[in-house]
């Protein structure tokens, strides 16, 4: 079982929202209720010197928060005007009961560029209520050249005056499944055609969207508003470890596990994976190099030469070899060698860099070999090699996630897939077809904040890190999941100038920073959630 932060898709959000008003327990309206006035609470807390509020509603129920925003602000005492895209008795049901509340306490104008220039009116807020989970296209039209239009308020024609943007549930226009703006062609000069606001206001749950891709660029920080919907059975995680799962319990150096790393003529890659396995508590980590090998520190790191598969199929009889890792260094001719005999081996592995590469002619072959207790690990390119359809879908459709490629990749493949990046996402197989709104189980991990990690042998690192886990006998989501979480931790922990054969040298560290935060009782606060 992961801990973590859940994420819900879209279509997940609206199956809550959907069951919890069947159901009885709520109505659509006390939802939008909760929704605006939570907003609206978050908004007067952080901004506690605003006396103004520009207000744009969209068409459908964003535009309904929108207008329970505006009411809250104007009972808290700022001078609040609204734009709408569309008049109240237009708008879905509960919209349009939120406008005709607002109506009574002020006007609404048409929602129009005009309304953003009116220079007897400059916001200290502009909130952003025009598009949210609904949004199925791209903004075209009136509503496209508003949207337009925030990006353009810091330099606006209110001068100096710079309002803050507050978006409610995304930045309009970012669609939420995969983080990606839904523009009509290219944004101009690397201007955004969508707001960029400092605060972003979401219900009840992330969506994918605040993670992925540009998502996290968009949005600016982003804050949870409870909305009281409860069962969400959320599989998508921001996962972060508990002490306890990481804890080495008492036993000998076999009952925590022996990890084999094949390793090629230059063991300089396998070598870093083997430092990171060990130091992740694998009981025993052995070098296969394909020929003898002056031994080299870390002393801890065994070596034993395998030149061939008949000799790998020898040394797995070995029962306590429980994971091996296939990839960093090994090149593709050995690659392609070893890792049939690594799969029917039916252990635990890890597949990254060239054991992946060396199947680029014919994924399938791979793939008839593998078992739901493999991970591969591509970065976006090794991906492209393997699913070459899924990477230029992602490429070309706006609308399909990362999320929704790693767990095609995974089902097609039978294998666990995490797919590298600033945006790790990890899926395990489900056998089911997977539509871009339905992922099964699945973790998201944001790095933005340690780029120092995109450093040649990162990879490898990680690798070690899972196949060490994979040892310890973690299942391979939790142990890709967790060792996501280490590797980008470790990183934060060096800082600037770190280069990879630190990582393996900062888990210790790691270790000790989440055994001190979680030997009190407030876990979850006293970690880092990305
Ligand atoms: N359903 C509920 O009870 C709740 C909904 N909430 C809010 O409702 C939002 C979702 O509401 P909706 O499903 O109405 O969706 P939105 O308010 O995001 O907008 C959808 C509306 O815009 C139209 N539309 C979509 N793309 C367009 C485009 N490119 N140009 C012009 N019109 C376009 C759609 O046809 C629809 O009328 C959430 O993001 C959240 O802000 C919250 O109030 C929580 C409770
Ligand atoms: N911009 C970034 N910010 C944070 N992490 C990143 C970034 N780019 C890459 N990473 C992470 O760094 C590691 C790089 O791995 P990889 O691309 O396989 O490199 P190598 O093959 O050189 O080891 C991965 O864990 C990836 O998720
Ligand atoms: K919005």
């Amino acid at each position: 079982m992961l801990n973590g932060t859940e994420v819900l898709t879209t279509a997940q959000m609206r199956a809550i929202e959907s069951a919890a008003m069947a159901s009885g327990a709520v109505t659509g309206l006390d939802l939008m209720e909760r929704a605006g006035a939570g907003a609206a609470g978050i908004i007067l807390n952080q901004y506690p010197s605003a006396r103004t509020a520009l207000v744009l509603c969209g068409p459908g129920n964003n535009g309904g928060d929108g207008f329970v925003v505006a009411r809250h602000l104007h009972h808290a005492g700022l001078d609040v005007r609204v734009g709408a895209a569309i008049g109240p008795r237009h708008m879905p049901l509960d919209a349009r009961t939120m406008g005709h509340l607002w109506l009574q306490l002020g006007p609404i104008s048409a929602l129009t560029c005009d309304v953003m220039k009116d220079r007897e009116f400059p916001p200290d807020l502009v909130i952003d209520a025009v598009f949210g989970t609904g949004l199925t296209r791209p903004p075209t039209g009136e509503l496209a050249l508003v949207l337009k239009e925030t990006t353009c308020l810091h330099a606006g024609v209110w001068g100096h005056h710079a309002p803050a943007i507050v978006s409610l549930d995304c930045p309009s226009g970012l669609d939420l499944d995969t983080g990606n703006p839904l523009i009509r062609g290219q944004p101009l000069m690397g201007a955004s055609a969508i707001p960029l606001p400092e605060l972003t206001i979401t219900f009840h749950s992330l969506k994918p969207g605040h993670l992925l891709a540009d998502g996290p660029e968009y949005c600016g920080r982003v804050e949870i508003v409870d909305i009281g919907l409860h069962g969400s059975r959320a599989i998508i995680k921001v996962a972060f470890p508990q002490w306890e799962s990481l804890r080495k319990p008492p036993g000998h150096k076999f009952s925590h596990g022996h990890a084999l790393i094949l390793a090629g003529g230059q063991a300089g890659a396998a070598r870093l994976a083997g430092r990171a396995a060990l130091r992740i508590g694998a009981g025993l980590v052995t070098l296969c190099p394909p020929e003898p090998i002056a031994p080299m520190p870390p002393d801890a790191l065994m070596t034993h030469p395998i030149d061939t598969p008949l000799a790998l199929e020898d040394v797995l009889r070995d029962e306590r070899i429980r994971a091996i890792c296939a990839g960093p260094g090994l090149g593709t001719g050995r690659a392609k060698d070893m890792v049939p005999a690594i799969l029917k081996s039916r252990r635990a592995a890890v597949l990254d860099a060239d054991a992946l590469t060396a199947f680029a002619d014919d994924p399938r072959e791979l793939f008839k070999l593998m078992h739901e207790r493999v991970v591969m690990t591509p970065h976006m390119g090794e991906f492209g090699r393997l699913f070459p359809d899924l990477a230029i879908r992602l490429q070309e459709d706006a609308r399909y996630s990362k999320l929704a490629a790693a767990q095609d990749a995974a089902n097609r493949s039978g294998a666990v897939v995490l797919l590298k990046g600033p945006d790790t996402v990890i899926a395990v197989p489900s056998g089911r077809p997977v539509s871009t709104h339905q992922v099964t189980e699945a973790v998201i991990h944001r790095a933005d904040d340690v780029p120092w990690l995109a450093t040649a042998g990162a990879g490898d690192v990680l690798a070690g890190i899972i196949t060490g886990l994979l040892a310890r006998q973690k299942q391979p989501l939790e142990a890709a999941a967790l060792a996501v979480w280490l590797h980008a931790q470790a990183a934060r922990l060096f800082g600037p100038g770190l280069i990879a054969d630190d990582l393996p040298d900062m888990i210790p560290a790691v270790l000790r920073g989440l055994q001190k935060s979680q030997s009190s009782s407030s876990v979850a606060t006293a970690l880092p959630m990305t």
